[in-house]
Order: structure tokens, then C-alpha cells, then sequence
């Protein structure tokens, strides 16, 4: 289905396409030319547009994908790469798609990888970051970095462990292979695969079964499902759920009014559940 995709305005960006469809919001990776390998400037524009999906209350999934129909990414772009990480204008060398992956992990809304083609090296860690990966037949899954003198250790490691098991996880990074979208969901780290034809259509309509669902039923179950792999900064993440809840009741507006009327607050009259 043609469906009218309406760029999201206040940004200038250069790498990427932001666009809107009823409260979904597309981030591509808009560098068809090198398979959407990202520079500097692509990981920091995806940032923003991360950013803005978490502040806008308007936007309640978020889709993630590459232009065209070879590659979702490729992975750092091996043209910029220089000592200590990927260089760009400012002549700075930089890691900072480690913010993006941060991004999505932290975002309390669901984001599909809707993979296109080829999701390679920090292009697959990507995809393994999103909470759901939709995949085209024509899509191949596999990391690169031994291979090119690189490796994710984080997220890309322990993340896909907790999805393919240790075994595979180990294949995976050790033997650099490739893999097709149907392996890749046998595996346990893609959800569906589809024609290519239907992809963008299978991805809106997830994203719109999901926002018929609870929104903060999703974002709770989300950080439950990060706090357990993510220790202190998981629990950090559902606690500050609980406490935005726990604002959102009467209880906790008590103790602001009492404070504020110079009062002792009057907890009694909340009912305790067991
Ligand atoms: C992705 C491919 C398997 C596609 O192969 P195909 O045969 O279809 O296409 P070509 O190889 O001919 O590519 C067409 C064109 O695009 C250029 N290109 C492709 N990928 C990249 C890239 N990553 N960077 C720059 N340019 C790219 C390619 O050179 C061609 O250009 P021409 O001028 O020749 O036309 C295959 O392309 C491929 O294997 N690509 C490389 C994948 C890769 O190794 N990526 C880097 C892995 S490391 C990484 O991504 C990484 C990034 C981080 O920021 C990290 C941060 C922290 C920890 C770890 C990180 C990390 O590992």
C-alpha cells in the first residue's frame, strides 16, 4: 500500500529520512550508495531524530530501516574510519552509534528493524537492538569485525547471546558467515520475514496492533524485559517507570501538597493493597 509519509519538519538532516505515518515515525539510513554504512554524522542525526520520538507524545512506535533495496546498514562507514574510532568533519574519532544503540534500548516505545538487505556489522547490531526485526527474504544477517579490525563487545555480544544462545552467538562473531533472513529468524533474531513487497506493510502493521495496546503496559513490560539483562542501569531505568506512575497518584501528590502547606502529610487514608 503507497501510504503518504510525511517528513517530520525542524531538522535539516543530510544521512537520514524522518517522516511521519499515523504516529509512526521511519528513521532511514539514507546512504544507498555505501550499502547505509553510517559516519559520524548519520549516528548523531539518528540521535536527534531518536530524541525527538521519545519527547513527542504523538509518535508511538518507531520504525528503523535503510533506503533502498540492498541494504538496511552495512555498519560503520570503513572510508571515515580512522584511529580510535569513526572521524568526521570535526576530525574527531568517534563510537557514538554506542548512543544510538543506548537510544533504542532506553526508548520507552516499541522500535521494529524493518531489514531491508544486508544488516552487517554495526548495521546487524543495530537491528539486534530494536525490539522487533521484520526481514525481506532478500535480507542477510552476520558481523564482519574480526574480519576488518573491529568488534562489539557489548550489546552485539551479549545481547545476541541472550537471543541465539552462546553457541551461535560465537559462530556468529568467530566465523564472520552470513546468513539469510529465514536463518536468522530459526535463530530466534528476526520475528517475521516476508516478500520484500510486503515488508513496509507488515512492519505498519505491527506498529498499529501495537498502539492498540496499552502504551504503558508495552513501555513497562520493555524495561522489565532490559532490566534483566541490564543490572543496575535496567533497575535504574524500570524504577524511574515506577516512580512516574507512582507521581501519577494520589499518594505521592499528598506528600508534595503537604510539604508545600507546611503540613504533616496524611498517608492514612491510601488504601495498602496485599
Ligand atoms: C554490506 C556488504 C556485504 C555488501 O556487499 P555487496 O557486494 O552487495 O556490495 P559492495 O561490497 O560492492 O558495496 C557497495 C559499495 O558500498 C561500499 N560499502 C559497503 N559497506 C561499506 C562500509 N561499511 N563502509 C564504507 N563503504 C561501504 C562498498 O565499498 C562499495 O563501494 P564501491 O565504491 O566499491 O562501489 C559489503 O559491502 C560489506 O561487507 N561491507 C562492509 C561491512 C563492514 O565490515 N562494516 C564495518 C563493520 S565494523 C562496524 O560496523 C562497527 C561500527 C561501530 O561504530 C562500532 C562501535 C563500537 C564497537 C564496534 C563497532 C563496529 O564494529
Amino acid at each position: 500500500m503507497e501510504r503518504n509519509w510525511k517528513k517530520i519538519s525542524g531538522f535539516d538532516f543530510k544521512e537520514i529520512l524522518f517522516e511521519e505515518y499515523n504516529h509512526i515515525a521511519k528513521i532511514t539510513i539514507n546512504r544507498e550508495r555505501y550499502r547505509n554504512a553510517f559516519t559520524p554524522l548519520t549516528t548523531w542525526e539518528m540521535s536527534q531524530a531518536f530524541a525527538y520520538c521519545r519527547e513527542c507524545a504523538d509518535i508511538r512506535v518507531v520504525i528503523l530501516t535503510g533506503a533502498g533495496d540492498k541494504a538496511f546498514c552495512s555498519g560503520g562507514d570503513m572510508h571515515v574510519k580512522g584511529r580510535g574510532g569513526y572521524v568526521g568533519n570535526d576530525g574527531v574519532p568517534r563510537l557514538n552509534v554506542l548512543d544510538v544503540q543506548m537510544q533504542i534500548r532506553r526508548l520507552p516505545k516499541p522500535v521494529i528493524a524493518m531489514v531491508n538487505g544486508y544488516a552487517i556489522g554495526g548495521g546487524h547490531v543495530l537491528h539486534v537492538m530494536c525490539d522487533l526485526t521484520i526481514a525481506s527474504e532478500n535480507a542477510i544477517f552476520g558481523q564482519t569485525g574480526p574480519k576488518v579490525g573491529s568488534f562489539d563487545a557489548g550489546f552485539g555480544a551479549s545481547y545476541l547471546a541472550r537471543m541465539v544462545g552462546q553457541k551461535k552467538a560465537r559462530e556468529i562473531w568467530f566465523l564472520c558467515k552470513q546468513y539469510t533472513a529465514h536463518e536468522a529468524e530459526q535463530m530466534g533474531m528476526v520475528n517475521k520475514v516476508v516478500p520484500f513487497e510486503q515488508l513496509e506493510d507488515t512492519c505498519v502493521d505491527w506498529a498499529e496492533i501495537m498502539m492498540e495496546r496499552s502504551p504503558l503496559a508495552l513501555r513497562m513490560i520493555k524495561a522489565g524485559l532490559n532490566a534483566e539483562l541490564d543490572g543496575q542501569a535496567g533497575i535504574q531505568e524500570l524504577a524511574g517507570d515506577a516512580t512516574m506512575l507512582y507521581y501519577t497518584m494520589d499518594e505521592a501528590q499528598e506528600g508534595g501538597k503537604a510539604f508545600l502547606e507546611k503540613r504533616k502529610p496524611d498517608f492514612d487514608k491510601y488504601p495498602v493493597f496485599p
